[in-house]
């Protein structure tokens, strides 16, 4: 006993804990959803589970089974508290829960819909790495025990009652040491119910498998070995089923349930007014009337635990009207209380009661499993579950190929308009030209109409005005990209320069073309300052040329010899869609996972899967490697093809 407490205290999840023959010991569980407005769902919770037993857990929708149900599989931790499933915490390094060891059927059909009921099958069966032959046996005793059509039938062409039914032949697949099963007798017809829990039993004696399962049949969990009674996020009892109908001197399960709430109502309402603290809660009322009624405590006229009263509907609509946390603070008081008091119950098995270990003197908060388990990955790839992703994800790629092929056109439309649009060089800019030169706007004789025709018009349209003003207005009202002004005496000036090497300032401004651009486009910018300035260098070379003078004292003494890589002549295009492609590719495999994620999500089969042992890590690559090879491969070749078919258009 001292090392139950030892290991408690020091929040060991090993099994120096030694729970001796328990699959399952819950201690004092507290959990609370939410950060800023907490939801309070699990109280003080204690459960206990031998090893080969059933366990029903039983209780009115939203008293927090599920959530119980995600802590034991480690998919949540708790707040306060411990859990030691199969002789450690789960989650810990080398346990198999989450993993092989727990099979698990959520209340969700969490199924992959365009799959066959063969490939649901074969992905779990890769991913607890079992044998071909091993994962084929499995699958024809479980289509037929569960009655489930033919392998190859699709899961969104079966009911919904085939699909759990499915779900749940996934969960058995591994012959796991622990199941737990959420509701997993919905929509099942009474003959294969009970077929389902002959089988339960069966493996529960003859492999030993520890079953954990929630109902809402409450009669039928008749057949567990131990049931718990949960409420409001508290376990109100747990026991045999015949006991707990002994005890109450009841026929069904459903009286004692009934029978227990009216107690804890009472228990609860009598401390609430010792402590005069009463608060009220219309809506929880509400919720809790509805939930009460859905259970199938739909016999609400039976004797009360005197056998002498009637509890009627009003009454127990009135005796329900609590608020949980009001609930939570009596039941903290009760146990404290009770823990003052020095009771010591030793339980059947003699390890301590969970009741008397003090919730401060427990682990504040279990060991990080999703760190554990990352830190598992890196030590051992688990080849196995990667491939049984990489299958999975191209099964799921074989079954949308519309979608695909969408995904595919989406990258080649954009590239292709992006080529056409905005990767090409700016063609046709408008220019305003203010020649002062110049009367009736282009006349004969002046040498800057020599200039102006050296302009090439594919990229410049020069427009003249007369007045400086005015073109600089429509440059501001966005019609033009810039004002060309030549300065009166421009002919004489440039001669003066060329031939006479004149430098002073009136004849090195008056030689100069002045640009006013507007220059918040770069590459229009770009575009407009060259054209001008390879003009201006023609313009001068000819102007040489006809005074007898080497032309080439025109060029800047900068030679741009053979290119290594690329053109002498550059294009935009190629420099921009390279990093365009790759920038679409990137974003599209990362917005393709991002959806893929959020889907598996939705559908909770990204919780499954990290129950059946696959860290979201190990997700993300596998899904993140087979989109990028795919578009890194595709596109290589949609490139080529564009850029030969642009290049070869212009
Ligand atoms: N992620 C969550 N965030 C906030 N509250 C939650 C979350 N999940 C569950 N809850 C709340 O916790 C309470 C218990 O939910 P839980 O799903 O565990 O109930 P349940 O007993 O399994 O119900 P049912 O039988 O209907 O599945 C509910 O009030 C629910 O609204």
């Amino acid at each position: 006993m001292s090392n139950v407490l030892e290991g408690l205290l020091n929040g060991i999840s090993n099994n120096e804990n030694d729970h001796g023959e328990l699959a399952i010991c819950v201690q004092n569980a507290y959990k609370s959803y939410g950060y800023w407005k907490r939801v309070n769902v699990l109280h003080d919770v204690n459960l206990s589970v031998p090893k080969g037993f059933i366990y029903g857990l039983l209780g009115p929708s939203g008293c927090g089974k599920t959530t119980l149900l995600r802590c034991l599989v480690g998919r949540l931790q708790l707040n306060n508290g411990q859990i030691t499933v199969l002789g450690a915490i789960p989650g810990s390094r080398g346990h198999g829960v989450p993993g092989a060891k727990v099979g698990f059927m959520p209340q969700e059909t969490a199924l992959y819909k365009d799959f066959n009921i063969s490939e649901m099958l074969h992905y779990f069966g890769r991913l607890h790495n079992m044998s071909r032959q091993g994962i084929l046996k499995q699958e024809s005793f479980l289509l037929g025990f569960l009655d489930l059509p033919s392998k190859t039938k699709k899961i969104n062409q079966l009911s919904g009652g085939q699909q759990r039914r499915v779900s749940l032949a996934c969960a058995l697949l591994q012959q796991p040491e622990l199941l737990i099963l959420d509701e997993p007798t919905v929509g099942v017809d009474p003959l294969l119910r009970e077929k389902i829990w002959s089988h339960l039993m069966f493996i529960s004696k003859t492999n030993g498998t520890t079953i954990v399962i929630t109902t809402h049949y409450i009669e039928e969990a008749r057949k567990a070995n131990r049931v718990g009674l949960m409420r409001s996020g508290r376990m109100l009892a747990e026991d045999e089923p015949i006991a707990l109908l002994a005890k109450y001197n009841q026929s069904s399960l459903e009286n004692v349930f009934l029978n227990l709430c009216v107690e804890d109502q009472n228990r609860v309402l009598s401390k609430l007014k010792r402590n005069s603290s009463a608060h009220e809660d219309l809506q929880h009322q509400q919720l809790e009337a509805t939930t009460m009624t859905n259970t199938g405590a739909h016999s609400l006229a039976v004797n009360d635990q005197n056998g002498t009263g009637v509890v009627d509907r009003e009454n127990y609509s009135a005796s329900v009207s609590l608020d949980p946390e009001m609930i939570a603070e009596a039941a903290l008081n009760d146990r404290t209380a009770r823990s003052e008091g020095g009771d010591t119950d030793i339980l059947p098995n003699g390890k301590i009661s969970a009741e008397q270990i003090k919730p401060t003197q427990l682990v504040k908060r279990p060991i990080l499993t999703a760190k554990r388990a990352a830190v598992d990955c890196c030590i051992c790839p688990h080849a196995h579950k990667i491939w049984a992703l990489m299958v999975k994800d191209l099964t799921v790629i074989k079954r949308s190929i519309g979608f695909l092929i969408f995904q595919f056109l989406i990258p080649v439309i954009q590239i292709s308009l992006f080529c056409l649009c905005i990767g090409r060089d700016p063609q046709r800019i408008p220019v305003a030209l203010v020649n002062d030169e110049s009367f009736a706007n282009y006349p004969t004789g002046n040498r800057s109409l020599l200039l102006l025709t050296k302009i090439n018009t594919d990229y410049i349209q020069l427009h003249s005005f007369d007045d400086m003003l005015l073109a600089t207005a429509y440059v501001e009202k966005g019609d033009y990209y810039g004002v060309m002004n030549i300065r009166k005496n421009f002919s004489q000036a440039i001669l003066d320069k060329l031939t006479k090497f004149k430098a002073d300032p009136a004849t090195l401004d008056q030689s100069a073309v002045h640009l006013f651009l507007d220059m918040t486009n770069q590459q229009v910018t770009y575009v407009m300052q060259n054209s001008i300035l390879t003009a201006t260098q023609l313009f001068m070379k000819e102007l040489l040329i006809q005074n007898k003078i080497d032309p080439r004292i025109a060029d800047p003494p900068v030679i741009i010899e053979k290119p290594i890589y690329g053109d002498l002549t550059p294009r935009f295009l190629n420099f921009a869609a390279p990093g365009m492609m790759i920038s679409i590719i990137f974003f599209l495999a990362i917005g393709l996972t991002a959806l893929i994620f959020v889907v598996e999500k939705k559908e909770g089969l990204l919780e499954r899967s990290w129950i059946a042992g696959i860290i979201y890590f190990l997700c993300k690559i596998s899904t993140m490697q087979k989109w990028r090879r795919f578009y890194l491969i595709f596109f290589d070749r949609v490139r080529y093809l564009v850029l030969n078919f642009l290049s070869e258009k212009n």
